[in-house]
């Protein structure tokens, strides 16, 4: 049997996180993959799917100034070529040198546990595993740290499943674009790539159940469908998703859908079908059960990152952790990743071969480096857009559904000076949310060209808990649309 004294199971950006900084204090740490180095995020999900929305997003910022020239449609074959570029095309040695260069032993296979600290690895479909397809038994020493990531949901409708429709690992690993694509999914992977689709020339039926990016404030969902409509898509909101039919495989599939409020029905026919409909924690198939945990269920944590519900080991110290898209806390590689740095630090701290600071992570309070504090009411998200989408915090609604007394102050971006000198038809909005006792800002969000990049002045004002007063002092620079915080200062009375 091979002994770590750290399991990591997954090795997509949480996993890798975790691993690494659990080495920190010197313990040996093994991660178990089943597929590619990078996990979903690298090959399937925010690195193809970035890349194949930038070129659009750059032809749009250039035909929006006077004096570019037209720069016409885009060529989609060296936009996939870049995509595939990016994405390494499925190779991850580059990623299995990384892990290499950093002490983590990498076992190819599937992982799963099969009692307290013990893993049994077994070839996964299609891996070139390293113990020639014989099912090997690891324990940890201290800790194992389940970071398998998520699956997509399709939704029970009938003729769905048999129409082979695509999820984003199809959307996003696209070889040639179809004439016409369905997207069924209003989140932020069908708006995503409803842009993407029509930007590299496909006609686009965007089918929501309800509005568009319904974790985001109204605004912003209301922002995204008129511009996308403006793009050409077919935006229907209120609209459910009843039957797929696909008579021949691989030909046109026809959606039927009806209103939500009860007209209908009507159908969509496109050459390819895409469902948008969310995901879920990939528990099915870790043991769980073997440790006494609901398979079925996301695998809730504590702060520090320790699987709720799991037996601590024979001293009385939570073994078993759990970080990124398997924990159902959000779902984004950046917050998984912190989450992983928490994890990776409690663990390289409490069982580490410094053991005399092992009580730090006991003692440590709500900010230290041991609690993932930031998920609760400082959580982060950029939608890549057009507008782009990023938030930070609650929305207005979930604010005052927690039972906060706060402000709500809106600032129309394209008033801004900065935003003039832009683009001449530069338009969006920054919202801040504000405790009105404590006069900090505990939420923003910001719609907009290049929205994203305005997020983290935000993120910096909500975890610091900087007072109004206080922000008043951060000068934003002339002409920058960074100059909106003065606005929204001023627009909260100073
Ligand atoms: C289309 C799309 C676009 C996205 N864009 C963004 C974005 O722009 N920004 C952003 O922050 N987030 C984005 N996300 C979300 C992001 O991809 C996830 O939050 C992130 O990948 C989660 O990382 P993870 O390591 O938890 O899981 P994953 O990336 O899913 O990695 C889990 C790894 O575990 C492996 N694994 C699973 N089970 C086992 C097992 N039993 N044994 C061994 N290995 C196993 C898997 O093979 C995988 O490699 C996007 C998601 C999608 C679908
Ligand atoms: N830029 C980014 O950070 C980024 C990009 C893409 C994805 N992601 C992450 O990936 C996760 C998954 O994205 P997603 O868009 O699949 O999920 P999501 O939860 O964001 O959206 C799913 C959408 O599908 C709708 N829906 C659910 N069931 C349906 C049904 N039966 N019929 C019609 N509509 C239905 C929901 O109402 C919702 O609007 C998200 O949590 C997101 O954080 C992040």
């Amino acid at each position: 049997m091979d002994t770590y004294d750290v399991i990591v199971i997954g090795a997509g950006p949480v996993g890798e996180n975790a691993a690494d900084r659990a080495t920190r204090t010197g313990l040996s740490v093994a991660v178990v993959e089943a597929e590619l180095v990078g996990g979903e995020c690298s090959y399937w999900a925010c690195i193809p799917s970035k890349t194949l929305l930038r070129p659009g997003a750059a032809r749009a910022a250039a035909a929006a100034v006077p004096g570019v020239a037209d720069p016409g449609p885009l060529d989609v074959d060296a936009v996939l070529a870049w995509r595939d570029e990016r994405t390494g095309e499925g190779d991850d040695s580059g990623q299995e040198a990384w892990l290499d260069s950093v002490g983590i032993t990498l076992l190819r296979g599937h992982g799963r546990l099969v009692g307290e600290r013990v893993v049994e690895v077994t070839p996964a479909l299609g891996v070139d595993d390293d113990a020639d397809g014989q099912v090997r038994r690891l324990t940890a020493r201290c800790a194992v740290v389940v970071a398998t990531g998520s699956a997509p949901v399709l939704p029970g409708v009938p003729g769905l499943a048999e129409a082979e429709p695509w999820t984003s690992r199809e959307a996003t690993a696209v070889e040639s674009v179809p004439d016409s694509l369905i997207v069924v999914g209003g989140g932020v992977v069908g708006c995503e790539m409803a842009q993407a689709y029509a930007d590299l020339g496909s006609h686009v039926t965007l089918l929501a159940r309800g509005t568009l990016l319904g974790g985001a404030e109204p605004f912003a969902g209301e922002a995204v469908a008129a511009a996308l409509r403006d793009a050409g898509v077919d935006v229907r909101l209120g609209v459910e998703t009843r039957a797929v039919t696909r008579p021949e495989p691989g030909g046109p599939v026809t959606v039927t859908v009806t209103d939500t409020d009860g007209g209908g029905p009507a159908d969509v026919t496109a050459a390819e079908l895409l469902v948008a409909t969310g995901r879920r924690p990939r528990t099915g198939d870790v043991g769980l059960d073997t440790v006494g945990l609901d398979p079925a269920a996301a695998l809730t944590v504590d702060d520090t990152t320790a699987v709720v519900g799991a037996a601590p080991d024979d001293q009385g110290r939570p073994w078993l952790y759990a970080c990124g898209d398997v924990t159902g806390r959000a779902a984004t590689t950046h917050q998984g990743k912190y989450e992983a740095r928490v994890c990776g630090d409690v663990v390289a701290t409490r069982f580490g071969h410094d053991g005399a600071r092992a009580t730090d992570v006991e003692t440590a309070g709500d900010w230290s480096r041991y609690r993932a504090t930031a998920d609760h009411g400082a959580r982060t998200q950029a939608v890549f857009t057009r507008p782009q989408v990023a938030w930070v915090g609650p929305t207005e609604a979930a604010a005052r559904a927690a039972g906060k007394d706060v402000d709500v102050v809106t600032y129309e971006l394209g008033d801004v000076a900065g935003a003039g000198v832009t683009s001449p038809d530069y338009a969006g909005r920054a919202q801040l949310i504000v405790d009105r006792e404590r006069r900090v800002v505990v939420g923003a969000t910001f719609v907009g060209p290049e929205a994203a990049e305005m997020l983290h002045a935000a993120t910096i004002a909500v975890v610091g808990e900087v007072p109004l007063d206080r922000l008043w002092h951060a000068v934003p620079a002339f002409p920058t649309v960074s100059e909106v915080w003065l606005r929204l200062a001023e627009s909260s009375g100073l």
